[in-house]
């Protein structure tokens, strides 16, 4: 028995396969793929492994944000405004686009580097926002531990524990590993578009007699007011839970510039091309 009103259940399981992107870059793309086009308010997901020297050199980003979650490696990223920074394992970096950054996104390690990126899309209203960044370290990133299951917390909250991370769409992004024989039941609060990305191993999720998932899947959920997930396999099962309120309002995205429409995004081509409106410095400007 489940202790939601309404439990959320699996409506669509996508297999993310693996894509060329970047430079030499490989990624698993499930949300902003053909088959999970748009759930509002995410734009993409993309499990990356890219090594040396392949990587996403300098590009630029308008209206939205870009989360980066580092499952194994190290990278380092480098913007036009001299903010550099390098995630490891567990590190997270929160970056707000707003009206506009230029920064490259390099591997900073020998070997494979991997991890999640998140691309949140921004309400009309904060399109143009001073670009801002929240970085996270391993060690700071709110935890918590219960009956066999962990949680690691980017945003929003689990096991009565906060994350301090301020999301301008309101966004809930958390990291479960569930040991074999474990069970979960997180609230997600009602009206918000949730979906699920298994890391590694497989388990049962929406209701106990459902088919088990396993790894590189991606479960977009019904509506409803929280998730239970069961592990009934021999093994440790991992998964991203993100859930935010839909911006109800129309996207037009170009690359890497996500607005409401054409002429929005015509004038953040042009306001990039002549450095203008948040893009002064991209002209000056390449990464080290
Ligand atoms: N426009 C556009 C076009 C192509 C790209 F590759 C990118 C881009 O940078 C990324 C796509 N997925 C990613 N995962 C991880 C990291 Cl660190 C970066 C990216 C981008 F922004
Ligand atoms: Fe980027």
């Amino acid at each position: 028995s489940v202790p939601f009103q309404s439990p959320r259940k699996v409506v669509k399981k996508v297999l993310s396969l693996s894509q060329s992107e970047g430079q030499g870059a490989t990624v698993r793309r499930s949300i902003g793929g053909h088959e999970v086009r748009n759930l509002d308010p995410f734009l993409l997901l993309d499990e990356f492994s890219v090594s040396k020297p392949g990587g996403f050199p300098d590009h630029p980003h308008r209206g939205f944000e870009t989360v980066t979650y580092m499952l194994d490696g190290v990278f380092t990223h480098q913007d036009f405004s001299g903010h550099t920074g390098t995630i490891r394992t567990g590190d997270v970096q929160w970056m707000t686009a707003g009206r506009g950054i230029v920064h490259s996104e390099m591997p900073a390690a020998d070997g494979v580097q991997k991890g999640l990126q998140l691309w949140i899309n921004l309400a009309s209203k904060d399109k143009m926002i001073e670009p801002r960044y929240q970085e996270l370290e391993s060690k700071d990133i709110s935890q918590a531990e219960k009956d066999g299951v962990a949680v690691r917390i980017i945003a929003g909250e689990a096991f009565g524990v906060r994350s301090p991370v301020y999301t301008q769409t309101p966004t809930m992004y958390m990291d479960f590993t569930m040991q074999p024989g474990s069970q979960l039941h997180q609230p997600i609060p009602e009206g918000w578009n949730a979906f699920v990305y298994i890391i590694e191993g497989e388990g049962v999720f929406g209701k106990e007699g459902a088919a088990p998932a396993s790894a590189h899947h991606c479960l977009v959920l019904s509506a409803g007011d929280g998730l239970s997930v069961w592990n009934r396999s021999g093994a440790p099962l991992r998964f991203a839970l993100a859930a935010g309120q839909p911006l109800n309002e129309p996207v037009v995205q170009q690359g890497p510039f996500v607005m409401n429409s054409r002429a929005q995004i015509q004038q953040a081509m042009e306001d990039y091309y002549y450095g203008r409106n948040g893009f002064e410095k991209a002209s000056q400007w390449s990464s080290a």
